[in-house]
């Protein structure tokens, strides 16, 4: 068994903590498993481990790494962003002093092409500004959507709770069905936000209200640009209603039933922020397996379809990585059948990498136009997977390099198939290629 298999939640008490952590990091970090372990990270692992901590909005604990190796102070994460970007976005004027003093660069730019100048003036942090001027800042960019800075978590664990007077729902209109709910385009103090309504019919039911809890409680842990933003939750009263952002664009589903299939570049574009959600979801040690990954629960921002983010936890698992020889095993049938990894079908012990094998099938998706062997059911799909049987790639959008993704992330040896580090790594190398070669 390999050193990434993972025991359940109720094994190991659940994932508790996640407050903020993120994948990114300008290379691919070797997992870290202990606090200590941490402590004599290499230096790959520094630079992403000072990120996270910049993103956990902790400047105290980045000056402290920094004074002991101030050679990270132009660390990036996978945004390109430094340090001073992050101190930037969230005013942290005497890290930007430090980060100044010891060399970094004034005016480094990140995925957006922003400065972080330009990150201060959309912020308005005026010290920081001043701060920035004096040593030379440019103000370039100023286009991301991505620099608003995170609130660091309330430790009131019930800060998200909802009144339901406050949820406007009587202009609200159907955008989705689920098992137990439907979901509702709302209105929340003005904002028009998406609301997972729980049907009265299954408001008595301990099953469906256990899970709900389960999917209340992993959500208020997410925080990263390419997970559904979870805004709150009504769980003291009835009807019981989760509210997320309003993602504009619908879901990845509808949207590639009306294109068909995608070229090479906009695939790879979508397959980065996908993967760097599930990055963040697969962080070790708490590591969240998605379970039910699939292009209805990959949700577009706008019609501009200019940025991704995963959604629909009600399936997702939260696993504290213990012992490195233990595995999860499902004891019910889970997910969506014609993405659903061969050993989750076949009831066997399977890890995180099963959110790997359903990446590689909406991957193809993407390429290919059409889900995988969309002439059989969802049941004739996955059996014939299980049994070693692939949909054949034949559409021209397939590259070589995309071609041996999908094969490596569809591997019927889960351990074989790559993390999401490893395939953001890959992905973006492609998508640097294609530019050089444009
Ligand atoms: N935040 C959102 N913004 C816009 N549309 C959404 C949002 N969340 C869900 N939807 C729409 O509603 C559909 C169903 O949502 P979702 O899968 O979260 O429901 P569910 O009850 O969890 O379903 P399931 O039973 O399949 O798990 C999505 O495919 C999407 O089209």
């Amino acid at each position: 068994m390999s050193s990434e298999e993972v025991r359940s939640a109720a094994d190991a008490g659940g994932g508790a903590g996640r407050s903020g952590n993120v994948a990114s990091s300008s290379v691919a970090p070797p997992p870290l498993s202990s606090g200590k372990q941490k402590q004599k990270a290499t230096g790959v692992n520094r630079t992403w481990f000072i990120m996270s901590k910049a993103h956990q909005n902790d400047p105290g604990s980045v000056l402290k790494l920094l004074q002991k190796d101030p050679s990270l102070v132009d660390s990036r994460d996978y945004d390109n962003r430094t340090l001073l970007h992050m101190a930037a976005i969230y005013g942290w004027t005497d890290l930007a002093m430090f980060l100044l003093d010891h060399g970094a660069d004034v005016n480094p730019q990140n995925r957006w092409n922003n400065t972080p100048l330009a990150d201060a003036e959309r912020g308005r942090k005026r010290s920081i500004i001043e701060l920035l001027k004096s040593y030379g800042g440019l103000s370039l960019g100023h286009e991301g959507s991505h620099s608003e800075p995170i609130p660091p978590l309330l430790p009131n664990k019930r800060y998200w709770e909802i009144d339901p007077s406050e949820v406007e729902l009587s202009s609200s209109k159907i955008i989705g069905k689920g098992s137990f709910g439907e979901i509702l385009k709302a209105y929340w103090h003005g904002t028009c936000v998406a609301v997972k309504r729980i049907l009265p019919s299954y408001s008595g039911d301990e099953r469906v209200i256990r899970e709900f809890r389960h999917e209340v409680d992993l959500l208020a842990k997410l925080r990263h640009p390419n997970i559904v933003q979870f805004l709150g939750a009504v769980t003291e009263k009835t009807p019981l209603m989760i509210i997320t952002e309003y993602m504009e664009g619908g879901d990845l589903y509808q949207f590639l039933r009306k294109k068909g299939n995608l070229s090479p570049s906009r695939a790879i574009k979508f397959a980065i922020d996908i993967a760097r959600g599930m990055a963040y979801l697969h962080n070790e040690p708490d590591v969240i397996v998605h379970r039910d990954l699939k292009p209805s629960n990959v949700l577009l921002v706008n019609s501009n379809a200019g940025h991704l983010k995963v959604g629909d936890f009600g399936l997702s698992k939260s696993i504290r990585v213990g012992n490195s020889n233990d595995v999860y095993r499902m004891t019910g049938e889970t997910g969506s059948c014609r993405y659903m990894a061969p050993e989750v079908f076949l009831h066997r012990r399977y890890n995180k990498r099963v959110d790997v094998f359903s990446f590689a099938m909406i991957l193809y998706q993407m390429l290919q136009g059409y889900t995988p062997y969309p002439l059989n059911s969802a049941y004739e799909a996955t059996t014939l997977v299980s049994e070693g049987h692939r949909p054949s790639m034949n559409s021209q959008a397939f590259t070589p390099e995309l071609q041996d993704l999908v094969k490596n992330c569809w591997a019927a040896d889960m351990n074989a198939r790559p993390s999401f580090l490893d395939i953001l790594q890959r992905l973006e190398e492609m998508k640097n290629n294609m530019k050089k070669s444009a």
